[in-house]
């Protein structure tokens, strides 16, 4: 399981996070709503450790992730899909997914088969740059790359940001597949309230940098989400 308790984080002297406590739990889907700007990617930022904290304790699976480098957060089994995908856009799409083997040992250095089991497109566009992929098949792409380091929880910032319903629909299939077929945890921060409701197993809710509502995603109060969702 993933905790983060009591998390502050700042850039300079502006505070992004105020004392957020969150858990994901292995075998679930775990969802942040909040709008534009409320620190939903500075918490993703903390969790995978893109940005320091400035106070609390961040731990996965029982051990403190604390001051730990992103490559190390990555052996430890977190997996990340960024805003934006943040693909590259000169290589294939192969050495894309093949990026994703740094954290490995050898021995686990393939593309296992689910990605393309997943994602039949990738497949079919081993050979082209990432660049020239459609903004879905390049977060089909960032998925993948992210599967490839067999991750133990998934961390998606916004999989749904700029890409059509038909994608949307199969990315939503892709993670419940990773739920249910691997037990890993998987944390994702959203604006598409509908998307978080249809996929999630646990809610929170957040504003200007705190955590304001959380529970089960079949009891979320639709009416107080959509008072925090808009601006
Ligand atoms: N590198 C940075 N330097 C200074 N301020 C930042 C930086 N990154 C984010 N912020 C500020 O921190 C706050 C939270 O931003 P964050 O990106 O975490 O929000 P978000 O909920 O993910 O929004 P979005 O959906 O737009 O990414 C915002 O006020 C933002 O302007």
């Amino acid at each position: 399981m993933l905790t983060v308790e009591n998390v502050n984080l700042h850039y300079g002297a502006a505070q992004a996070l105020r004392g957020v406590s969150i858990k994901a739990d292995m075998g679930k889907i775990t969802c942040v709503l909040g709008r534009n700007g409320v620190g939903k990617s500075s918490l993703l930022r903390a969790v995978t450790g893109q940005h320091p904290v400035s106070a609390g304790t961040i731990s996965f699976q029982g051990e403190t992730l604390n001051g730990l480098a992103p490559y190390h957060r990555a052996r430890h089994g977190i997996g990340y899909v960024p805003q934006g995908r943040e693909i590259f856009p000169l290589l294939t799409v192969q050495e894309n997914l093949e990026s994703g083997y740094a954290p490995l040992e050898r021995k686990d250095k393939f593309i296992p088969d689910d990605i393309f089991a997943l994602f039949p497109v990738l497949k079919s566009m081993l050979g082209r740059r990432g660049g020239d992929l459609s903004g879905g098949q390049q977060q089909q792409l960032a998925i993948g790359r992210a599967m490839v380091t067999r991750p133990k929880i998934l961390v998606l910032d916004e999989p749904t940001e700029g890409i059509q319903p038909s994608i949307i629909k199969d990315i939503g299939r892709a993670i419940r597949y990773l739920r249910d077929s691997t037990g890993m945890a998987i944390l994702l921060v959203e604006q598409y309230l509908d998307f978080c409701r249809e996929l999630a197993d646990h809610v929170y809710i957040m504003d200007r940098g705190e955590i304001v509502h959380e529970g089960a995603a079949e009891t979320l109060d639709t009416a107080e989400a959509r008072r925090h969702l808009t601006v």
